[in-house]
């Protein structure tokens, strides 16, 4: 039963809209923003969920928690049927949106847990517990007694986390957990996402346009375009099915002629003394800094990674 904590079968949302298509004419047109997907997550699994902007994900989460109700096909969380039976399931999950916050706006983080505390009925010892844990980890110490308006982006995200996580959910789905964060506040929240789903086995959704937090996070990566499932399985899989390149960023002592002769990596930009070298994402940059720092004046280099929408259009560029 475990391989089937999460199942999707042919899951369908259409909405009805009304498009304006002349001055006074207006005709009802359907969105099929989810067309017919269908995949099963494991309890435990850290899955991602990506794909370009309207593919389908908020409202694949949102029938995830009940909020929408599926237009066709079969959904199951936890054996609990989410449209239905929208309360049961709250106890089970909780859901972190990135672009808007579930707290309070005027009320100190501590008020809006103890509100949370009420709303779930979490018993006294295990609320206690699980705040001090996301305090600790989270470094949300100094910031309870804040209201949550004057909070900032990374520090709201993080405080968001944990109202999520207060009445211990069993699945976790975050959309769009990063955005808009800085590096520090990022890495916290990528390092506290790991440690909850290795100490607890909590099942986490998660969508982002990141792909450093797929990386760093997730096993096994799905996208969706249209409303359909395009791939699901390693990301490595994926940077192989569409080709994508990673880019290092060199730093030279001066100005040079573009790098050459350098196996497995082409020099695609130069600018003054760096230089752009892209390569297969699927390669190891080693071999490659190695030669140039054998060859050239080396005295930096960075690596970017490729970004989704790169990777999902060279994927469509393949098949
Ligand atoms: N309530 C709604 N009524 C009508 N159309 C909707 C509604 N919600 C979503 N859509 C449409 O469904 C499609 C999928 O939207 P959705 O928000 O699920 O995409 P997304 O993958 O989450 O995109 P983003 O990354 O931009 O958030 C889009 O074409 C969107 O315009």
């Amino acid at each position: 039963m475990d391989g089937d904590f999460i199942v999707l079968e042919d899951l369908e949302k259409v909405f009805q809209v009304r498009r304006r298509t002349g001055r006074l004419r207006r005709e009802r047109q359907e969105v099929r923003a989810v067309d017919g997907i269908s995949f099963n997550i494991a309890r435990g699994e850290m899955v991602g969920y990506i794909g370009p902007n309207g593919a389908g994900k908020s409202t694949t989460i949102k029938m995830l928690t009940g909020i929408l109700t599926p237009s066709g096909g079969r959904l199951r969380v936890a054996g609990i049927d989410p449209a239905r039976e929208r309360t049961r399931l709250a106890r089970r999950i909780g859901v972190v949106f990135g672009q808007r916050t579930t707290l309070w706006w005027d009320l100190p983080l501590r008020d809006s847990y103890s509100l949370v505390r009420r709303m779930y009925r979490i018993p006294e010892t295990r609320y206690r517990e699980n705040l001090e844990r996301c305090v600790e980890l989270l470094d949300l110490g100094d910031l309870l007694e804040v209201p949550v308006r004057q909070l900032s982006l990374g520090q709201r995200m993080r405080g968001d986390i944990t109202a999520a996580l207060l009445h211990d959910p069993d699945v976790l789905y975050l959309d769009e957990p990063t955005i808009g964060l800085d590096v520090v506040s990022k890495s916290t929240v990528r390092r506290f996402l790991s440690d909850i789903n290795a100490a607890h086995g909590t099942t986490v959704l998660l969508t982002t346009h990141d792909l450093t937090d797929i990386e760093q996070l997730c096993k096994r990566v799905m996208v969706i375009d249209h409303g359909r499932l395009m791939y699901d399985g390693a990301l490595a899989g994926l940077h192989e099915v569409g080709e994508s390149e990673r880019t290092l960023v060199v730093d030279l002592e001066r100005e040079l002629p573009p790098i050459e002769g350098i196996e497995g990596a082409r020099t695609v930009r130069t600018e003054g003394p760096r230089q752009w070298l892209a390569f297969p994402a699927s390669a190891s940059a080693a071999p490659i800094v190695s030669r140039i720092a054998d060859g050239y004046p080396l005295v930096d280099l960075s690596v970017r990674e490729p970004d989704i929408e790169d990777v999902i259009s060279r994927m469509y560029g393949a098949s």
